[in-house]
């Protein structure tokens, strides 16, 4: 079995006292490809935010056994203030800074690495653009760039496929099959038809969590996990409803 990179250990968190998660555990393993998946205000960014240490349980640990790891984060496209004045380039560069250290000097090489990765993603022409100038999938290929570009041990994603077309979404999983090879992937999405053939394994977030070791996913088994999503099959591609949405 692989490295374990992070464990979530029976974690219960909330706001105001309040508990959205009760006993949730997660271990996070090198290489590991893990959907998560479940109804709105089920507790799914709640758990990122766990994980990535903005939020501290009201009870629990957060662990990485090896020692501390580079964490890369997607956050959901609502939490983006697009009015905000920085340039494309500024943010992907600021995936290679300390947290709240704007200032930090980065070597050429560093902003070469930043500048590379633009190009990888077709994004070179916007470099100097502010972001309130890109559309929605553009400002998304953007901060996927800015999470990668530290090259961390695990990334995690909110809602990556939100103003994604089709044709961007292959590519985005397409790019994400391949950085999985280097890295584990923490991924919150509420496209159950598309989720399966990404992930290789599933959990499901409904206050508590769900661990399904394989990436299938059944309308039984949702019933079993208690997680309050439907399947409905169009030929091979499953597609979900939300009860109480
Ligand atoms: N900062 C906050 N203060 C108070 N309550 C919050 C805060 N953030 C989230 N909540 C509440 O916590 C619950 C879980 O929210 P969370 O965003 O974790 O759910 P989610 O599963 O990610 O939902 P969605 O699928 O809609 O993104 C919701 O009831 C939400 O209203």
């Amino acid at each position: 079995m692989s490295n374990l990179l992070a464990r979530l250990d029976n974690i219960t968190a909330g706001y105001n006292g309040e508990p959205v998660l009760k006993g949730v555990s997660l271990d996070i393993r090198e290489n590991d490809f893990i959907g998560i998946i479940g109804p709105n205000g089920g507790g799914k960014t709640t758990m990122l935010k766990v994980l990535l240490g903005i939020l501290e349980p009201f009870r629990g640990r957060v662990d990485f056994p090896g020692g501390k790891i580079n964490i890369g984060y997607l956050p959901q496209a609502s939490q983006i203030d697009r009015s905000f004045p920085i340039s494309v380039k500024e943010v992907v560069e600021a995936g290679l800074k300390p947290i709240r250290a704007w200032s930090h000097h980065l070597s050429k090489a560093q902003k070469e690495s930043a500048y590379k990765l633009l190009t990888e993603a077709g994004m070179e022409r916007y470099y100097k653009k502010p972001i309130g100038e890109l559309s929605g999938g553009q400002l998304q290929k953007v901060l996927l760039c800015r999470a990668i570009v530290s090259n961390p041990a695990l990334l995690v994603l909110d809602e990556p496929n939100t103003y994604v077309d089709k044709h961007f979404e292959s590519e985005l999983h397409q790019w994400l099959k391949k950085l999985n090879k280097n890295m584990a992937i923490v991924l919150v999405s509420h496209d159950v038809g598309t989720i399966p053939s990404l992930v290789k394994s599933i959990a499901c977030v409904n206050g508590t969590l769900h661990y399904h070791p394989s990436n299938q996913l059944t309308t039984e088994l949702l019933k079993v996990y208690d997680c309050p999503i439907d399947l409905i099959s169009h030929g091979h591609v499953p597609h979900r409803v939300l009860k109480n949405h």
